[in-house]
């Protein structure tokens, strides 16, 4: 059957957010991590999102990645592919959004490609261009100390004009608000003068349904979930699919272990653990020992071991900025990241070889390194946690079927672990 959404997604956290929203808005959707083996079938599924991790790597790795998703996607019947990008539009001059979404348009044969990261149910509003986040400008929000790409900028028309080639415009909001001849005319106006991407202002739910229904007549867009909501409801809208994806195979319950690994230093993941080490044990990994070299991984796999036949337990790298940014300023920005991620991954993957088989990961560099680390194919979508994170069930590991949850770093309430391991069984 052919996919009648692609989606190529620039993380595996946001990836399952976008599954999440495509789920629940209607299509039985599928989440890949990379293409998938030719053995893996997915009968009966409306929209496949591969997850990629190339948000913050060298920008022709990115593209390279990102082209040969896109012809798999394409090759499988996708007439539309949306470049899932962080709902805080995280990148830096270098890229990765802009080269991408310039590389996906040219395979594609051209034409302007509208850009939205608003995704309203998570607070992420876009207003004349610029980004909000929770009411904040993005430069004033938490985003400001990003561990891997620090957001300086609100005006995402600057932000993605200084990553691309071509020159970008806006989609206002009068103008989103007058409905998809408007926008429409719009694109085409900006189009005549040169430029190759918009940034669209996106409000309301109602405003990503409009650009959903413009951007489904191209061939590519670039957003996150709220995008995602407004391709989704139009593709329900004209009948093309169901009303109703099925989540329930997705929870069936697997017994086993289960942990959770954080190496999310955002203020909300930050918040999450300091409310969970109420209820469970947390180890806080010591990050400057374990850059150093000291022998912290043995050490956080031997104090999990003993506790977690008992009960759930957490690890976690996560710190507070002015700790970030000291192990930073000793070994680099990626480095450090890096060989946390590295560090994060390994003890995840042991604790799974030690009879976990709920997991929980928050930040999405470290659930892509553990993802990897556990050679997860793929993943069936259940049911919604927090608004961007769903559970999710494994395909095709080694390990067997297991119920996992890839939390974005921003995402979730003050009890989001516990709400997590409330649904995963
Ligand atoms: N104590 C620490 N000091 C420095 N870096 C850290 C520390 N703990 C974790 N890190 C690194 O910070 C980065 C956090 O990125 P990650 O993508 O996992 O989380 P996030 O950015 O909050 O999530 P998302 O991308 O979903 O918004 C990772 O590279 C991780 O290894
Ligand atoms: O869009 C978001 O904010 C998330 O899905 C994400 O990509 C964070 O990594």
């Amino acid at each position: 059957m052919a996919i009648l959404l692609g989606s190529i997604a620039d993380d595996y956290t946001g990836a399952s957010d976008l599954a999440n929203t495509l789920t629940k808005n209607g299509l039985r959707t599928v989440q890949t991590v990379g293409i998938p083996d030719p053995s893996l079938a997915f009968p009966g599924v409306d929209a496949v999102v591969v997850s990629l991790k190339i948000r913050s790597v060298a920008a022709d790795e990115a593209v390279a990645a990102a082209r040969k998703a896109d012809q798999w996607l394409r090759g499988r019947g996708a007439a539309h592919v949306l470049y899932k990008i962080c709902s805080t539009f995280d990148s830096t001059d270098a890229g990765n959004i802009g080269p991408v979404t310039e590389a996906l348009a040219q395979a594609a044969g051209g034409g302007i490609v509208l850009a939205t990261p608003a995704f309203p149910e998570t607070g992420r509003t876009v207003y004349l261009g610029h980004l909000f986040v929770n009411g904040r400008p993005l430069n004033e929000s938490p985003l400001k100390d990003h561990p891997l790409n620090p957001m300086h900028d609100a005006n995402l028309v600057r932000v993605l004009a200084r990553q691309s080639q071509g020159a970008v415009g806006l989609v206002n909001l009068a103008t989103v608000s007058m409905g998809p001849a408007a926008v429409k005319e719009r694109l085409g106006a900006l189009s005549a003068r040169g430029m190759t991407a918009a940034i669209a202002d996106a409000v309301f739910e109602r405003d990503l349904e409009v650009l959903g229904e413009v951007a489904l007549e191209t061939p590519l867009s670039t957003g996150a979930s709220g995008l995602g909501l407004g391709l989704a409801r139009a593709l329900v809208r004209a009948g093309r699919t169901s009303t109703h994806a099925d989540t329930s195979d997705a929870i069936r319950p697997v017994g086993g272990l289960a942990a959770i690994v954080a190496g999310s230093c955002s203020a909300a993941t930050l918040k999450q653990i300091e409310v969970a080490e109420r209820s469970m044990p947390v180890l806080r990994l010591d990050t400057e020992k374990l850059l150093a070299g000291s022998d912290e991984i043995s050490a956080a796999i031997a104090w999990a071991g003993e506790r977690m036949s008992a009960a759930p337990v957490i690890v976690a790298a996560s710190a507070s900025p002015d700790v970030v940014s000291r192990l930073q300023a000793r070994y680099g920005r990626e480095a450090s990241g890096h060989a946390i991620e590295a560090a994060t991954a390994t003890i995840a993957g042991e604790l799974v070889a030690r009879g976990v088989k709920r997991l929980v990961i928050a930040g999405g560099e470290t659930s892509g390194a553990t993802v990897d680390r556990l050679g997860i194919p793929a993943f069936l979508i259940g049911p919604e946690i927090a608004p961007g994170v769903p559970v999710l069930r494994t395909i095709g590991n080694s390990q067997g079927e297991m119920l996992m949850a890839l939390k974005s770093g921003n995402f979730g309430g003050e009890d989001f672990f516990g709400a997590a391991l409330a649904m995963m069984r």
